[in-house]
């Protein structure tokens, strides 16, 4: 079975397609992959979206996120050495609302599923959150399921998505999840920063943040936010990790790049302390996600976990930018086998569930 799987994530650059072919014996493996980018006029819109964005607004952008997702797809459709559809095609869709924590909890993730299958020609399997979170989940993280089923060994293993928001995996010596939450924020608070300060989408290798000093009172201070010590399961996102939250913790007289240094050094410690808390025996980190690039956000999180191998998943063969696509077509394939899903001990669901609505071909 081949699954394209479509992530488009917090940090708004565009959508990751990567094929994915899925053998009898559970071999899966990647066979091509695509990155679609955002136009400046979509992302910026995106950016902009909020609780007071007008409902016309929010659906003309679930139909331009369609378009991007089909746009992503095209290329992997037919690929040259390989003329047959793929059989389904997950589709994560833009998150412009996640407030798992309010009663009721909810959820949005945009881009038209209906409107992705008529132009692609292909079933879409979409809207992966909201059935875990109907029974009682977070409805995220989802990656850990992946992630076990990529990384998981004989040994304890702490597997660290780096994307707009950082969320771990703590693998078990038998093969199983132990715990899976979101940490805090990755490279969200740093692009952001850099974006307002020097226009640039993001922090290139960490290049700002290295040239900018620690200021260890608003490290402190950021740290004390109280979703850091939160016992799991939790999820989080740019609704409250965002540059309202950080101009709060400001004092106005920082150094702009003494404020990058202090944002890399605080997505470093509390990675570093939620692998302390929950994965302390594993000894072995492996980093994936666009932030698994920021050389200097890495030196940083290995400064913590001296004597730990810290490895991109590039060194265990799967590269950095397509786990998260990757794991999207693991999850449209259980969708599409009818697969119940335990999500129990990551999202705190209550009881195992199918996630994922399918849109026929
Ligand atoms: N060479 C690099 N140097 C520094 N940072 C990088 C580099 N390449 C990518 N990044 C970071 O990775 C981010 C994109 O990562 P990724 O695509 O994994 O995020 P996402 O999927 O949007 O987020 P999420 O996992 O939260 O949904 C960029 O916004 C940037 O911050
Ligand atoms: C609500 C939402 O879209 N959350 C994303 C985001 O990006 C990272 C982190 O926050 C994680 O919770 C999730 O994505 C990954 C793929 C997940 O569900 O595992």
């Amino acid at each position: 079975m081949d699954i394209i799987g479509l992530m488009s994530g917090t940090s708004l650059d565009g959508v990751d397609a990567v094929r994915v072919r899925f053998e009898d014996h559970g071999r899966m493996q990647a066979i091509g992959r695509h990155h679609q980018a955002y136009d400046a006029t979509l992302r910026q819109a995106l950016a902009r979206v909020d609780a007071t964005t007008p409902l016309g607004e929010v659906l003309r952008l679930d139909q331009a996120v369609a378009d991007a997702c089909a746009s992503a797809a095209q290329p992997l459709l037919r690929p040259a050495d390989d003329p047959n559809l793929p059989d389904g095609i997950a589709l994560h869709g833009q998150t412009i609302w996640h407030a798992p924590d309010d009663d009721p909890a909810t959820t949005c993730q945009i881009g038209n599923p209906a409107r992705v299958a008529e132009r692609t020609g292909v079933a879409v399997i979409a809207d992966f959150r909201r059935r875990d979170m109907a029974a009682g989940g977070q409805g995220a993280p989802l990656a850990p399921l992946f992630h076990r089923a990529l990384f998981a060994g004989d040994q304890p293993r702490a597997v660290v998505n780096l994307g707009g928001i950082a969320n771990l995996t703590v693998l078990d010596a038998r093969g199983g999840i132990r715990q899976g939450f979101d940490c805090g924020p990755a490279n969200t608070l740093m692009d952001r920063w850099i974006a307002s300060h020097r226009g640039a989408a993001y922090d290139r290798d960490g290049a700002w943040a290295a040239s900018g000093r620690l200021l260890p009172e608003l490290y402190e201070r950021l740290l004390a936010d109280p979703y850091f010590k939160r016992p799991p399961p939790k999820s989080t996102g740019p609704e409250h990790f965002n540059l309202e939250w950080l101009a709060g913790h400001l004092g106005g007289h920082e150094a702009p790049a003494d404020v990058q240094a202090t944002l890399a050094d605080v997505t470093a410690g509390s990675i570093a302390d939620a692998i302390m808390a929950w994965a302390d025996d594993a000894r072995d980190a492996v980093l994936c996600g666009g932030g698994a690039l920021n050389t200097y956000l890495i030196g940083r999180i290995r400064q913590r976990l001296p004597g730990w191998p810290v490895r991109s998943s590039d060194a265990l063969g799967v590269p950095v930018t397509d786990v998260e696509a990757m794991g999207f077509a693991w999850l449209g394939r259980a969708a599409m086998q009818g697969e119940a899903l335990d999500m129990q001990a990551i999202t705190g669901a209550t009881h195992p569930v199918r996630l994922g609505a399918i849109y026929p071909a």
